[in-house]
């Protein structure tokens, strides 16, 4: 994998992104076709009748012209003047309609593809390898493609750009059968406003780019001061006024920016569109001059200086459309990239497990590195787990064990060595048919504010509405109890982020969180120490429990009460991201080494400790009993 999403500098990206303008466009064309084909092809529909009609009008105008030029001249009647100007009467009432049409549609298609990204966005967000998650610039890719949503939206601008150039044919024909001089001339209106406008884009996409990292950490600042999860700490260390200084003041950089690059883009558009008005000025002078030397008809002034006009202003929204189209592509470009990131790796032909685990788990020389880090966190890992044996991790925090049992589950491709399941490497196995043979509960599990049965019955999704199971798992993590107290059990809605929601203690949290893992009929089980939180007696019934249910399964626990590793068959013993000691609990106290140093530092806290003497007791009744 790429060691950053992407490798180069924004005003790279804007330079490459020119290059791909047309691929991003198709690219952009063929996801709205994706999203909803009639609506694309009706806004087509709806914009080139609209500018089909803008050119029959202005024929409209050059034959009323005529025909009042006749009347008053020559004492024509108004029939014919009469008739045109109903004829123009319809043709407006058909591009009201038409114009409503056409909004409507535009509103439903810009509904579907906000819809549509969205969902592309949340799938593959879930379809990412874990370790993206561990990343900054992935937070700051997925930023800027949600920021860029909006310019999916290229309807509007590339229809208004062929509206534009269909009607300003029409005009330029009248002018050119004038002169073709003035006819070309008109182009130096437009030019200083595209290159002006296209350059502005390319300023705003650069400036996007180097904002996101600090937009994303005003945002964040911003929900910790709204947010639950800081409010306890907000409160009581008083840390609102000093986060509101933070947030405030990367919030006014962000904005002091943008504002700058406007004001320019506001002073020198101000600029272009007086140069383009002494230029409009000299060319109506032109044909005045041209009426008086009798080289044109009152009417066919009145029509070259209305399509002079009309075509002078419809070249300068084909232009300012062009470079917000140029624009769109370069914020585009950052939405594929992000719908395009390389998707958890899946062997091109993977292998099946057996039905039942006869090798067991073997991790050989395992090393792992977190991205942008220079040291890896696990090296020179090996050992292998038999089916249905029991093993405990231990070692000081930060020694690696939830690395190590995250590459186990593969949700961390480990940068050298390899994981064998079965004898399979798991860089071969499908990652949906390996995880069905696991179950775990990590620290820092879930919470989800849903019902307590979507809580539980995500260990195992297909039989969330078997309640035989969902009751035996609840039974045996100990979250029966609470369950059946609640108004409507299992359907009883938990946390306090909805209407109705039952927020739990966090020892009622970790119960349920168990209860999901019991739920997942699996044959390797993981518990990474989520009792923290569970009063003594409770933890070990968990553990209990755990063992029992565990029974015949491979089983693996990390956790730092060294009690429960007596009734395991061997322990690992980490540190620094290695493996220093391997053995039983007997086996490892003779050694004098890192766990006799942990197990003596335990003992001695339990010895001094009434309370955590019974706990102990506890603990050591229940391990034999298990
Ligand atoms: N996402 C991450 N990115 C970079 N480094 C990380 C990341 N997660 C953990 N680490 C580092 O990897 C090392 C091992 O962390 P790990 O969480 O595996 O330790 P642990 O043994 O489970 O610790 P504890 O007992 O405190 O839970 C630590 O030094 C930690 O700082």
């Amino acid at each position: 994998m790429n060691s950053t999403l992407h490798p180069s500098q924004p005003e790279d990206r804007s330079k490459r992104a020119s290059a791909l303008l047309v691929i991003t466009l198709l690219k952009m064309y063929r996801l709205l076709w994706t999203v909803s084909p009639f609506s694309l092809m009706g806004t087509v529909a709806c914009r080139l009748l609209l500018a089909f009609q803008s050119v029959v009008q202005l024929y409209f105008v050059s034959l009323l012209v005529n025909a009042v030029t006749q009347v008053i001249t020559a004492g024509h009647p108004l029939r014919e003047a009469g008739e045109i100007i109903l004829y123009q009467l319809g043709i407006t009432l058909a591009a009201a309609g038409i114009k409503s049409l056409d909004s409507i549609i535009m509103t439903s298609l810009k509904m579907k593809t906000k819809f549509y990204l969205d969902d592309r966005m949340a799938q593959q967000s879930s379809r990412l390898p874990l370790v993206y998650y561990d990343r900054p610039d992935y937070y700051d890719s997925f930023h800027r493609a949600t920021a860029s949503q909006s310019s999916m939206i290229l309807v509007d601008g590339t229809f208004a750009v062929l509206q534009g150039i269909f009607t300003f044919t029409g005009y330029f024909l009248v002018i050119a059968s004038f002169h073709w001089l003035l006819a070309v001339g008109l182009f130096v209106f437009a030019a200083p406003s595209f290159i002006v406008n296209t350059l502005l884009g390319r300023r705003r996409f650069v400036l996007m780019i180097f904002q996101t990292p600090t937009a994303r950490k005003t945002q964040y600042l911003f929900s910790l001061l709204v947010g639950r999860e800081a409010a306890k700490e907000i409160r009581l260390f008083g840390l609102a006024p000093y986060l509101m200084e933070r947030w405030r003041s990367l919030y006014g950089e962000n904005a002091q920016k943008e504002v700058r690059l406007e004001r320019q883009g506001i002073l020198i558009n101000g600029g272009v569109e007086s140069f383009n008005g002494l230029l409009g000025g000299a060319f109506m002078l032109g044909l005045a001059w041209l009426g008086t030397q009798g080289r044109l008809t009152i009417g066919q002034y009145v029509a070259l200086s209305q399509a002079f006009i009309s075509a002078k202003d419809q070249l300068l929204s084909i232009s300012s459309s062009l470079a917000l189209i140029y624009q769109n592509m370069l914020f585009a470009r950052e939405l594929f990239a992000f719908l395009e990131l390389p998707v958890e790796e899946e062997s091109s032909a993977p292998l099946s497990l057996q039905v039942r685990s006869v090798k067991g788990i073997e991790a050989d020389n395992l090393a792992f590195r977190y991205p942008g880090q220079s040291v890896p966190v696990l090296r020179d890992i090996s050992f292998h787990i038999l089916p249905g044996q029991k093993i405990a991790i231990v070692g000081d925090n930060g020694a690696g064990k939830s690395t190590l049992v995250k590459c186990l589950l593969g949700l961390y491709t480990a940068s050298e060595g390899a994981i064998r399941f079965d004898g399979i490497d798991i860089r071969a196995l499908n990652p949906t048919e390996l995880r069905k043979r696991i179950t775990a509960v990590f620290q820092d599990y879930v919470r989800y504010q849903l019902t307590v049965r979507e809580n539980i019955g995500f260990g195992s999704v297909e039989r969330m509405t078997d309640d035989g199971g969902l009751e035996l798992a609840a039974a045996k993590s100990g979250a029966h109890a609470f369950i059946e107290d609640l108004k409507d059990g299992f359907d009883s809605s938990l946390g306090p982020m909805f209407d109705g929601g039952r927020e739990l203690s966090q020892g009622q949290w970790q119960k349920i969180a168990i209860s999901r893992a019991y739920f997942r009929q699996a044959d390797v089980v993981v518990l990474d120490e989520p009792t923290a939180s569970m009063d003594p007696l409770t933890e070990a019934a968990v553990y209990e429990n755990f063992l029992r249910m565990a029974d015949g399964k491979t089983t693996l626990l990390i956790s730092h009460r060294l009690g429960i590793c007596k009734a395991v068959d061997y322990i690992l013993v980490m540190k620094n991201g290695r493996i220093v000691e391997r053995g039983t609990h007997e086996e490892l106290l003779g050694l004098g080494g890192e766990y006799e140093r942990m197990y003596n530092v335990q003992s001695q806290w339990y010895e001094n400790s009434e309370s955590s003497q019974r706990e102990s007791q506890q603990l050591r009744n229940v391990i034999h009993a298990g």
